[in-house]
């Protein structure tokens, strides 16, 4: 039996949930195809749940930090209600029913399995055909994925997804990718009592982020007892009694637990995408600034390869569905892609890192401000670690990227996406007022050796 739809979504992830509900809202026939959960990694198994973890995890280290501050505190962590929050409140047992019923509330139809384009214009969801009149939305994100290592295939190790589900903390923990992820879960989980180890292959933690923040969360792990373990190549994976070990070459490092965290894989295998031109063994899916991937395929999220966070997905989706609309609006524009790694202190970032400005030719001037150094961070004293960096393009007098490294580093951001963003002069920035004593004001500090 063929059905006959407008739209058709594959994958609803956090922007394909929200597009396929905005366009039946506007009177479009639309199926949506979702394998797993409606509403993707990000509600189930990754922003959301993480970002719970982090909060408690932030509660005890503040605890810690009482003492000389403001008298004694006794604490005495536990898990119980961190695992609770994110089973209740955050994912109910990780079951979607009340958002698979919120988009069917909004007119969607939703279809339960795996989504394959099988024609221009046509989608196969096991064994069921669905003809889309006027295209296909793709929205299918990333997978936790493994690197090739010796003996690390047959092991019980975590990914993320098993990292959010666990309902006690262990004992000790390797965390495998000192990226993104391995760095919020290192940090949770040692705030909750676990000797955890990170093992980067790369220089550095966060290699995507200004060197400075990768030396200071280093700095601060070290300091709360994790261990950073950078530059090195991982031979091996083993298990026994003792728990799961990786092989350095010669030296062993072993654990109760190992978080495997080192990057995701797009979703793409099996989505049928050489039935509209598409390249099958693609990394990511080009699209132009309407998410546009091909005639009548649409694409947004993860798999565009523009930035792997749900306000990307999210304001992809809006762009998608003006076009599916017919709709005017401006093309989507990612200069200034703000990003928040949930560490304490917050590493938050938006556009170029001064490495990257350089490798675009510009001529780069940057200006940075030591949070410990203002007024709000000395006063604040403990937990008060951070700096404001900023990358101006000299020749236009605009900031092209921004770091906020420090307490509600990703709030304080947001005046600098927003400078990013629509270009504002630095010289206007330099003459605003800041408030005192904010962190914000350390803006201020920064701007200084921007001026000409
Ligand atoms: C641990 C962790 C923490 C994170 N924290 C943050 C954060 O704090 N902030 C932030 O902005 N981002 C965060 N991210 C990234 C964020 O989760 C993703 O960017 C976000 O989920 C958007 O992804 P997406 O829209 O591409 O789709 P996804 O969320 O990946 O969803 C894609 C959906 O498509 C389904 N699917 C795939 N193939 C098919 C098919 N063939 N047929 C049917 N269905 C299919 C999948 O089952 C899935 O439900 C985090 C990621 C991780 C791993
Ligand atoms: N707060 C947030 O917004 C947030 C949080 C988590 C994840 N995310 C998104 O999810 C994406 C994926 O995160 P991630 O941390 O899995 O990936 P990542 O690409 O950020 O980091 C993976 C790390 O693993 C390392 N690695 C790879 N192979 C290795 C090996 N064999 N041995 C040791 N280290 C190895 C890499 O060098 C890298 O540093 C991020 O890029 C981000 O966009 C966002």
């Amino acid at each position: 039996m063929t059905q006959e739809v407008d739209i058709v979504v594959i994958g609803l992830g956090p922007g394909g949930e929200d597009a396929a509900g905005r366009l039946a809202e506007a009177g479009l026939a639309v199926v949506g195809v979702e394998s797993r959960l409606v509403g993707g990694e990000c509600p189930y198994y990754a922003c959301v749940p993480t970002k719970m973890m982090v909060r408690a995890a932030g509660l005890l280290a503040e605890g810690r930090r009482v003492p000389g501050m403001a008298g004694a505190a006794t604490l005495t962590p536990d898990w119980a209600p961190v695992a609770a929050r994110i089973r209740e409140e955050a994912t109910d047992s990780w079951d979607d029913t009340a958002a698979a019923d919120r988009l069917t509330g909004k007119g969607v139809t939703l279809l339960r399995g795996q989504g394959r384009i099988t024609g221009p214009g046509e989608v196969t969801v096991e064994g069921r055909v669905v003809r889309a009149r006027r295209g296909i939305v793709l929205n299918t994100g990333t997978s936790p994925t493994a690197p090739p290592i010796d003996g690390l295939a047959g092991l019980p190790y975590w990914t993320n997804r098993e990292a959010v589900q666990t309902e006690e903390v262990p004992g000790s923990l390797l965390v495998l990718g000192g990226g993104v992820v391995g760095a919020e879960m290192a940090q949770v989980f040692s705030r909750f009592g676990s000797r955890v180890t990170v093992v980067e292959a790369g220089a550095r933690l966060l290699a995507n982020e200004e060197p400075e923040s990768s030396d200071l969360l280093r700095e601060v792990f070290e300091r709360e007892g994790i261990g950073v373990r950078t530059g090195v190549k991982v031979t091996g994976a083993s298990q026994d009694a003792e728990g799961l070990t990786l092989h350095l070459g010669d030296e062993r490092l072993t654990a109760d637990r190992l978080l495997v965290a080192t990057g995701r894989r797009p979703n793409l295998k099996g989505l049928g995408l050489g039935a509209v031109g598409l390249d099958e063994g693609a990394r990511a899916i080009p699209v132009d600034g309407a998410m546009r991937a091909a005639d009548g395929v649409w694409a947004i999220g993860d798999i565009t390869g523009k930035g792997a966070f749900t306000h990307v997905s999210m304001y992809q989706a809006n762009i998608a569905v003006r076009d599916i609309l017919g709709e005017r609006g401006a093309a989507a524009d990612y200069r200034a892609v703000p990003r928040v790694t949930f560490t304490d202190p917050e590493i938050a970032s938006v556009g170029l890192t001064e490495a990257q400005a350089r490798e675009q030719d510009l001529t780069v001037r940057t200006g940075t401000a030591q949070i410990p150094e203002s007024t709000r961070g000395w006063i604040h004293k403990v937990g008060n670690d951070g700096f404001v960096k900023l990358v101006e393009d000299a020749d236009r007098g605009v900031l092209v990227g921004a770091t906020v490294a420090g307490p509600s580093g990703g709030e304080i951001l947001g005046a600098l996406a927003v400078a990013v963003h629509t270009g504002a002069p630095t010289a206007a920035l330099r003459e605003m007022i800041y408030a005192y004593p904010t962190f914000h004001r350390a803006i201020q500090t920064a701007l200084a050796p921007l001026a000409p």
